[in-house]
């Protein structure tokens, strides 16, 4: 089977947590304990999420005495990419020794005239209180929101229409490489009036770059790894409950938070409705059962799908 894995990035920073590196790099060392096993029986495709890194960076860059002009966010999010795509490579190679594992810088290319430029919505950094996050938005000029009981930044985040390197990605694969890409849904650019490409102010999604990801590479699976062992209905509330398993139809008739469960919800639905192939959406340490259909929320195009048939 070709499996494609979204990290969270609550996978590499958990809540609470200082995004320092060691910690991170543990987390890390985590999430590839619970690959390892998937890599040595699948062909398997990588991306994770690059959220509170951005900040971080961002955050350093813009206090950076030595800078006439803070680095822009497209700059930001490859260097996460190197970042976090060297901690992987190097626990991948520990992990799976004798095994290729290559970690690549990817563009996305997304659409100049996307709505979402107008619409900061992807949250990135931090967590603060709401009198420090309104502070830290006159100061630096951002745009703050709510999110859960805590107030971060958002940045424009546009819909990903291709990855870039989206052949090459196939040809590793094909040679049984353990390919870690499209960090942080890509470096989001644009093609300029001559076809050239240019880097663009935004932080994509990556569980819709890995959806994307997922159908282009003529995955088996694509498996979105998070905090939260499935989808709850109702979340948050003394009636939540569980999703075990469910379809794009019946996902698309609930409602989910967009900061949050929305992206991972809708990257889901949309690789099931696109390939007839299954997802699924559960906890990082559980993705061989993922896999297996005992646990996470799987979701497959209709409600008497026989899970046996993923494996
Ligand atoms: N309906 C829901 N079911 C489960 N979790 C939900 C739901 N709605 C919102 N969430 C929140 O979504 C979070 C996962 O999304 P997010 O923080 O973006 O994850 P990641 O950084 O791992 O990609 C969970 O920790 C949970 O707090
Ligand atoms: N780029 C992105 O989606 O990052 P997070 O998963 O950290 O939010």
């Amino acid at each position: 089977m070709r499996v494609v894995v979204a990290l969270g990035g609550n996978a590499l920073v958990r809540r609470g947590e200082t995004p320092d590196a060691a910690p991170q790099r543990a987390n890390v060392d985590r999430a590839v304990r619970s690959l390892a096993p998937l890599a040595r029986t699948h062909e398997l495709i990588v991306t994770h999420g690059n959220g509170p890194q951005v900040g971080v960076l961002s955050l350093e860059s813009v206090n950076d005495p030595g800078l006439t002009r803070p680095y822009p966010l497209d700059t930001i999010g490859a260097e996460t990419q190197g970042m976090i795509g060297y901690w992987m490579l190097q626990s991948l190679q520990n992990a799976l020794p004798g095994r290729q594992v290559v970690a690549m810088i990817n563009q996305t290319l997304v659409s100049a005239v996307d709505p979402a430029f107008a619409d900061p919505a992807k949250f990135v950094g931090q967590v603060y209180d709401r009198d420090e996050a309104e502070k830290l938005a006159a100061e630096y000029g951002w745009t703050v929101r709510q999110d859960g009981d805590g107030w971060r930044r958002v940045v424009p985040s546009p819909r990903p229409q291709r990855v870039i390197e989206t052949r090459l990605i196939r040809e590793l694969v094909r040679l049984g490489t353990v390919v870690v890409c499209a960090g942080g849904g890509g470096v989001p650019v644009v093609r300029n009036d001559v076809g050239r490409l240019e880097g663009v102010e935004a932080v994509i999604d990556k569980d819709l770059t890995a959806s994307l990801l997922a159908e282009s590479m003529d995955a088996d699976a694509l498996l979105i790894l998070t905090d939260v062992p499935r989808v709850m209905r109702g979340y948050g509330t003394p009636e939540q409950e569980e999703i075990a398993h469910t379809t794009p139809h019946e996902l698309r008739a609930e409602d989910f938070p967009a900061g949050s469960m929305g992206p991972k919800v809708a990257a889901a639905a949309s690789f099931v409705e696109r390939t007839g192939d299954m997802a699924a959406i559960g906890l990082l340490d559980q993705c061989v059962e993922i896999l297996e259909g005992t646990a996470g929320t799987i979701v497959t195009p209709n409600a008497t799908w026989p899970l046996e048939s993923t494996l």
